[in-house]
């Protein structure tokens, strides 16, 4: 993507050897893609086949991932005056982020070329997923975390799938950079991170399963919270090729969501920068998008641009209260960065960026079990009773209220 230069397709070619830079798969599908075959298929990631990487000699490493729920979101959707709001709720994935996706893909070339050992930095989720992916392939995962930055449930994922855990003191970037340096030192570690462009391949389905499920038409606008920019590039991606093949006849608007000191592409955004105000110690209740430096940052900037999209940034305390509303209001239980989504979007709707008549999807990441301190954060309504007459006393006085 930097300087240009194209290379034959390789698992071990996850950044460009000649200047560094991030790199883009180009799929050549034999027969072109179709809606009517699609349907006929089971349904999940590998549903879209010939659009993702040819891999030969191994089966895919699947745990059923995909395929999750489109929910209209009717209670939130009356609030912000929108008329047809939907959530694509990843949380249901096998791991319960959207990261499930790109690790199908991507643990399934590293089985192939018999990596001899799988590794990632990571805010909690890509830990989760890569662990659970490489232990059903049988390989052997090391992950480099934040010390005491990383949302208990993901952590407890990492160890109970069996990965061997690196805390490091610092951010996710320190993280990242450590993984970088050792993948230079030993190439047969084989990265995980959203970098590699083979992972995001699987994370484009995305885009399918939203349009597949509106019909065959894309939304007027996808809303997504934004850390280390992966996500946000692959599902335009997928959109860019549904309608590259004629699979849909317009293009949705990219809406990027940062906490708001974590918020290097939505500053840059907000001053008509080209390139990112990184930040060297980014902070956020949404650990997950704690992210000051993110890799991908060339192509999210290119999803926005291309899509005549924008970056948006949001309060924890708009993230928190987001959070609860889709807890309370519809039932939906996700992590903090999730809600930035939401957050995002009731922004973008008062600032008349997005129009009441204009259809919107929310990518809601990840699942709420993820983080269970934020969870207890919501403002519980918890008694206490010291006997069971107490607690029919409490309950029929709030059966009364
Ligand atoms: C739950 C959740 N939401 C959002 C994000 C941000 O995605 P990306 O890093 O692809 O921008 C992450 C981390 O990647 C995440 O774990
Ligand atoms: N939130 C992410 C951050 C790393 O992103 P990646 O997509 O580059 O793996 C995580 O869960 O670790």
């Amino acid at each position: 993507m930097s300087c240009g230069r194209k290379y034959p397709p390789h698992p071990r070619l996850t950044r460009c050897p000649s200047c560094g830079g991030l790199l883009d798969v180009k799929v050549h599908p034999r027969e072109p893609p179709s809606w009517r075959i699609w349907e006929q298929r089971k349904s999940g990631v590998w549903r879209y086949w010939e659009l993702l990487p040819a891999i030969s000699g191994v089966k895919p490493v699947t745990l059923g991932e995909g395929a999750t729920p489109l929910v209209e979101l009717e209670r939130i959707g009356r609030m912000l005056g929108l008329k047809r709001l939907y959530a694509k709720n990843e949380g249901q994935n096998p791991t319960g982020s959207f990261k499930d996706r790109g690790m199908t893909v991507a643990v399934t070339l590293a089985k192939a070329i018999k990596a001899r050992a799988l590794i990632v930095a990571s805010t909690g989720n890509t830990a989760a997923s890569v662990s659970a992916y490489a232990a059903r392939a049988g390989l052997r995962r090391i992950v480099v975390v934040p010390r005491r930055k990383t949302a208990l449930g993901k952590l407890a994922q990492s160890v109970l799938y069996g990965a061997d855990i690196v805390e490091i003191e610092g951010s996710f970037d320190a993280a990242l950079k450590a993984v970088m340096t050792a993948v230079e030192e030993d190439p047969r570690l084989y990265p995980l991170n959203s970098f590699n462009p083979w992972r995001l391949e699987g994370q484009k389905t995305l885009a399918y399963e939203v349009a597949e499920a509106l019909g065959g038409e894309p939304p007027d606008w996808v809303v997504v919270p934004v850390g280390n920019a992966g996500n946000i590039s692959a599902i335009w991606k997928g959109f860019k090729e549904l309608y590259r093949y004629g699979l849909i006849t317009r293009l949705p608007r990219m809406a990027g969501v940062q906490a708001e000191r974590a918020a290097p592409l939505a500053r840059a955004w907000q001053k008509g920068l080209d390139e990112p105000l990184f930040v060297d110690k980014p902070e956020t209740r949404a650990t997950a998008i704690r992210i000051g430096h993110p890799v991908n940052w060339p192509k999210a900037m290119k999803a926005v641009k291309e899509s005549n999209g924008v970056f948006t940034m949001v309060s924890d305390e708009e993230i928190m209260k987001a959070q609860a509303m889709l807890a309370r209001l519809e039932g939906i239980a996700v992590e903090p960065a999730s809600a930035a989504s939401l957050a995002g979007l009731a922004r973008l709707v008062e600032d008349g960026v997005i129009a009441p008549d204009e259809t919107v999807v929310i990518v809601l990441t990840g699942h709420g079990l993820k983080d269970p301190q934020a969870m207890l954060e919501a403002g519980a309504r918890r008694y206490i009773a010291g006997s069971p007459e107490e607690a029919v006393k409490i309950v029929l006085g709030l059966a009364e209220s």
